[in-house]
């Protein structure tokens, strides 16, 4: 079971954070039992890379004269058979769009993780949204996501109301209302740290990315039953429930079907 193997493994995480929400992404892989790295530095990406398991790319905060360091990460990783997941944040701004370009053309990402308009983007489609967020209340369409996935060859995690897994082939879905989530800036990149520790521990990133997913779902429904109607607690809540979490919660209280 992966978050056994994470337990066990102490998977290290090297991030390229965003300024934002990092301190939520270092905690949330720390509290699941991984091991959280995140630089600025192209001079050190070398020696972190040899000693990491996955890469994660979040572009929130991108800068112009990160991108040399941030395909050192992406490239160096790829050699060595490590994971690189992306967050995409609000990828399809003009200039997002150019460095995402410039950096896909150099690395290959295995897992995207990003909301219904960042997912929009890499299937050539039309996304709803406004900067960092998607519309929620825009129906799902899976074949956007499985387009996604068939275009860039990474597994596609977009999350949302339904947060779909696929790799264009096999599809999950774990359904996942959760208002007080939604409304807490950051809980999208904190999951794409936590898939960054499950992909560390196997290649199957379609299992990765369902087992981050329903880790999240969980955590999340758990925290929200115990802060009601206050989503300013929350975040401390969850990272509570994630480092309580069990398989066997994981199980009983997500839900998940086949897409
Ligand atoms: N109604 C909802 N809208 C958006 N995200 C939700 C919702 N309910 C739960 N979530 C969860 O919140 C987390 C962040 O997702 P999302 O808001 O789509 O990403 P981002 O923060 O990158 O925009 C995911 O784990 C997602 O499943
Ligand atoms: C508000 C903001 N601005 C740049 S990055 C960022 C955080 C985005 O977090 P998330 O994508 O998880 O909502
Ligand atoms: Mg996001």
């Amino acid at each position: 079971m992966l978050l056994e193997a994470v337990k066990q493994q102490k998977p290290l995480i090297l991030n390229y954070a965003n300024t934002v929400t990092q301190q939520h992404v270092a905690d949330g892989i720390s509290m699941i039992g991984a091991s959280p790295l995140m630089t600025q530095e192209v001079l050190e990406v070398p020696e972190l890379v040899e000693i990491a398991q996955a890469v994660v790319i979040n572009i929130g905060t991108l800068q112009e004269k990160d991108l040399p360091m941030v395909i050192l990460m992406g490239q160096m990783a790829n050699r060595a058979g490590k994971p690189v997941i992306l967050d995409p944040v609000a990828v399809a701004m003009p200039y997002r769009s150019s460095f995402i370009q410039r950096l896909r053309v150099a690395v290959k990402f295995d897992i995207i993780r990003g909301n219904a308009a960042e997912i929009a983007w890499f299937a050539e489609s039309k996304g709803q949204g406004q900067g960092i967020d998607a519309d929620t209340q825009a129906s799902l369409q899976i074949n956007i996501p499985q387009r996604a996935a068939q275009l860039t060859g990474a597994v596609i995690i977009q999350t949302g109301v339904v947060d779909v897994i696929t790799d264009g082939e096999k599809t999950w879905l774990v359904e996942n209302d959760n208002p007080l989530l939604a409304v807490n800036v950051g809980a999208g990149d904190l999951l794409s740290g936590l898939v960054g520790c499950f992909a560390a521990v196997t290649q199957d990133y379609v299992q990765a990315g369902l087992t981050a997913t329903m880790l999240m779902a969980t955590a999340g429904t758990l925290a929200s039953d115990q802060v009601e109607h206050q989503p300013g607690q929350l975040m401390p809540v969850l990272m509570d429930q994630l480092y309580k979490m069990t398989w066997t919660k994981m199980q009983q209280i997500s839900e998940v079907k086949q897409g």
